[in-house]
């Protein structure tokens, strides 16, 4: 196939022929096409084949709106026109491959979009104070409640021995099986190259992880640049965040990264998906429980706490997979209590509106 310079460039950036067809078939040919790089309150940043374009939403698009999170995020591809020199006006957004969320701070039942039209996600942890298996658990949970490949990377491994690397990696395989597993360090390069030849053009990857862990520095490290104000750096400036020169979404000769500096508490959202994936063999082993609803806490005949006695099933995978089941049991409470409230408010306003008819003459 012989693609043309648009084609070469847009497809760097992660376009497809999925998105292709979606143009053509929804008559978006006669806009321009590109990709959100970074978002600021209802400005986008948007990167084209011309060039990175300020956006902003017409106002039909964020009149339509249902929700907060129909309106683009990073990641996402839109049709946009331009109407002033680096401006534009975005008039559509493309269905997502894919979606990165957490639980919205503070508002009962909501999620929040991190990016979308991820392909994999880099779950970073370091190897010092960080490591800790039941949280890997819980990203790999996101990833597959996201549809999104995980890639394990172990971080600052320039802080411990060998013997003690090699000790945590064994632990991560006991638990998590058939996810790459990587090990790097920032500061003395080991593993960089391994990692990077994994990556690959025109794929997006996600960096998650906690803060501190090294997810910027590791965006210089592989990008060979400073995109990426790291810790060190802007600690002095609130906390270490969101300097002018900030990108969210960064294209390299490997891929397409994005970092994450939102991830400050991962909650788990109402996709039971995501945790059957993550923890496949308790899945598997509930088929033989005697309750189709058994909640493998207390019952008899269930076929996860027999497997637990008998030592078939590890406890702390058991433990942390009970927790975020009754996370995501709350999550779904919230969200039906506010779908309830929604409903009344809804029912109100109808009441309201009715009376005031009632009262015209
Ligand atoms: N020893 C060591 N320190 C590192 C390494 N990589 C990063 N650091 C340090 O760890 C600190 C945090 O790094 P960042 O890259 O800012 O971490 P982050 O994950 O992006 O953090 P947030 O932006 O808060 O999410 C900085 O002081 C880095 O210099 C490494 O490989 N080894
Ligand atoms: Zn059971």
């Amino acid at each position: 196939m012989c693609l043309n310079r648009m084609e070469m460039i847009l497809e760097n950036l992660g376009y497809n022929k999925v998105l292709e067809e979606y143009r053509k078939a929804h008559h978006l040919d006669s806009f321009g096409i590109g990709r959100v790089i970074s978002q600021h309150k209802d400005r986008y940043t948007v990167k084209t084949e011309d060039g990175e374009f300020d956006a902003e939403l017409i106002g039909n698009l964020r009149f339509t709106a249902t929700n907060k999170n129909d309106l683009p995020a990073v990641g996402d591809w839109v049709s946009l026109s331009e109407y002033d020199e680096n401006k534009a006006l975005i008039h559509a957004v493309f269905p997502r491959k894919s979606t990165v969320e957490r639980k919205a701070v503070g508002k009962l039942g909501q999620t929040q979009i991190i990016a979308t039209n991820i392909d994999f996600g880099l779950i970073v942890q370091s190897v010092n104070r960080d490591f800790n298996i039941n949280r890997l658990e819980r990203y790999l949970t996101i990833c597959n409640a996201s549809k999104i490949e995980p890639i394990i990377v172990l971080s600052k491994v320039d802080l411990i021995e060998n013997q003690q690397l090699e000790k945590l990696m064994a632990q991560v395989k006991d638990r998590v099986k058939n996810v790459p597993l990587f090990a790097i360090s920032n500061q003395s390069q080991i593993g960089i190259e391994k990692l990077k030849s994994k990556l690959t053009k025109g794929k997006t990857y996600c960096l998650l992880g906690s803060s501190g862990v090294g997810k910027s520095t590791l965006i210089n490290t592989l990008t060979g640049t400073h995109f990426m104000e790291t810790g060190e750096i802007s600690q002095s400036i609130d906390r270490g965040r969101h300097i002018t020169s900030h990108r969210e979404l960064i294209v390299f000769e490997n891929g397409i990264l994005i970092d994450n500096p939102g991830m400050r508490e991962v909650g788990i959202t109402h996709n039971s998906d995501g945790l059957a994936t993550t923890f496949d063999a308790i899945q598997i082993m509930a088929k033989d429980c005697k309750y189709s609803d058994c909640t493998h806490t207390n019952e008899k005949k269930c076929a996860v706490l027999d497997a637990i006695n008998h030592g078939g099933l590890d406890f702390d995978t058991y433990a942390n997979f009970i927790k975020m089941e009754k996370e995501r049991m709350h999550f779904e409470l919230d969200l039906k209590e506010r779908k309830k409230k929604d409903k009344d408010f809804g029912k109100m306003i109808k009441r309201v509106q009715k009376e005031r008819k009632n009262n015209k003459y």
